[in-house]
């Protein structure tokens, strides 16, 4: 059978990496897929020929709308990231009937839910596992391999520039903007790296793996989002004395009540696997009633490694093409129409533990004054700890470790404690997960 013919829209890290994985494993990857697979067209503003393998056999243009109106083509590979025009370029590839593949987590998360519905009309696939926790066959195993389960819990790290950062601000002592900088360089950040670091990047994935995870629609407006930048290196310290690794987590919970959807930097215990998980791996923890607490780990961003999960995609389209489009692995893992509308809770509602760092003057008393208030609020203390004035200083730090509460009560008690006149500085409030299923 002739090769089948694809088109890519963007020839950068993960292009790139595409073409390279394409041209240097053609023989296995045909053997697998079962038919050859050949890019006869891409589109690129710029690009690296030189780091590029096979280049020379791929017609390039500046116009990515010429390649998904190419009548030629049978799948688009969407790599130019962003929500447009890479929506529109989608968008088109679908009405042309063409199956696509993305890496493009901005673009599910946001518009995927009117990009998997017009697929679903055409009968067209559109396959995104990179865009998740990238190399990481993390869509996969949850729509597929974990299938016969009702989800509990997601909990991952899924940024790969953001634990890069962490990592070596912890292990090195370097400086937040020289690690962002060098992940810029290792093709690992976004084109707007706030995305990385406040935690955009990772709330676009941990969206799209609530979705496959509990048969909801992509709801990223519902996620909260917090980022990295506020992370102090005292608390990464004083949180280690305790025996806690700070790690960035996206996590989506199934409670009672409805749906957790949460971004943020975590405290958890430094025994866990999650918590050894350094530079710019991912890894992500997904407990399901039958098979308990499962771990997949691998890179989360860079050249191949994504790459790795593009092709893969492509392979299962290649060998989707003579499939039933009825009978295809659904886009969310459920079928479109049996996605329920579980409520998705407010931030307020969601039970965590806490660490608590409290800035305040050394005078007798002020302990009392803060337990109590912690105490009305039914907030119950775990561990505390005095941090000494340095020489001349007469600040103390307190470091508070509590039992799972209510996020509204610990903000009224956050509230009151900040009023008190001893109290020099605004609260650092860590939520902690012991992720021990
Ligand atoms: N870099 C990673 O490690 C990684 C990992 C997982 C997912 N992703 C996702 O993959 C996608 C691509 O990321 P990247 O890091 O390869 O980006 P990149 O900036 O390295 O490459 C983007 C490519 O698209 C081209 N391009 C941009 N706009 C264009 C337009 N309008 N027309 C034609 N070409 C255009 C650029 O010229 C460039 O070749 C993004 O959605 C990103 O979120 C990246
Ligand atoms: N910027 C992303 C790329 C992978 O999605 C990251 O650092 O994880
Ligand atoms: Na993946």
């Amino acid at each position: 059978m002739d090769a089948v013919k694809v088109g890519l829209l963007g020839l950068g890290t993960v292009g790139g990496g595409t073409v390279n994985v394409l041209t240097r494993n053609a023989d296995e990857i045909t053997r697998r897929a079962g038919r050859g697979i050949r890019i006869i067209q891409a589109a690129a503003r710029d690009y690296d020929a030189e780091a590029i393998n096979g280049l020379d056999q791929i017609d390039v243009t500046d116009d990515a709308f010429a390649v998904v109106n190419n009548p030629e083509i049978e799948i688009v590979i969407e790599l130019i990231g962003g929500y447009s025009p890479a929506r529109e370029l989608v968008l088109q590839a679908i009405e042309n009937g063409k199956h696509v593949v993305t890496a493009n987590k901005a673009l599910i998360a946001m518009h995927g839910n009117e990009i998997f519905a017009a697929a679903q009309a055409k009968g067209v696939t559109v396959a995104f596992e990179a865009g998740v926790a990238g190399g990481i066959p993390i869509i996969k195993a949850i729509r597929e391999g974990l299938a016969a389960n009702q989800i509990e819990w997601v909990a991952g790290i899924i940024n790969g520039t953001g634990n890069f950062i962490l990592s070596e601000m912890r292990d090195k002592g370097r400086d937040f903007d020289d690690v962002l900088a060098e992940a810029q360089a290792l093709g690992y950040a976004e084109a707007d790296p706030t995305f990385d670091v406040e935690g955009i990047d990772a709330a676009h994935k941990l969206t799209i793996l609530s979705s496959i995870a509990f048969g909801i629609p992509l709801q990223f407006d519902k996620t909260y989002t917090e980022g990295i930048t506020r992370i102090d290196r005292q608390d990464v310290a004083f949180a280690s004395e305790l025996g806690y690794r700070i790690k960035h987590l996206g996590i989506a919970h199934k409670t009672d009540k409805g749906i957790e959807m949460r971004v943020h930097p975590t405290l958890i215990p430094e025994r866990r696997l999650l918590a050894n998980v350094d530079g710019v791996m991912n890894a992500v923890l997904v407990k399901g009633d039958a098979v308990g607490p499962t771990l997949y780990y691998g890179a989360g961003a860079g050249s191949e490694p994504t790459a790795s999960a593009v092709v893969a995609d492509v392979v299962d389209v290649v060998r989707a093409l003579t499939t039933d489009p009825e009978n295809r692995v659904p886009h969310l893992a459920f079928q479109p129409n049996e996605l329920s509308d579980l409520p998705i809770l407010g931030m307020e509602d969601v039970e965590t533990a806490y660490y608590l760092r409290m800035q305040v003057a050394d005078e007798l008393g002020v302990m009392a004054e803060i337990t109590r208030i912690l105490a009305d609020a039914e907030i119950s203390i775990e561990a505390i700890q005095q941090k000494e004035p340095a020489e001349g200083d007469t600040q103390v730090s307190l470091i508070m470790l509590t039992h799972e509460v209510l996020e509204r009560q610990m903000n009224q008690a956050i509230k009151r404690i900040e009023a008190l006149a001893a109290v020099t500085a605004p609260v650092i409030r860590i939520r902690m997960e012991q992720l021990d299923g």
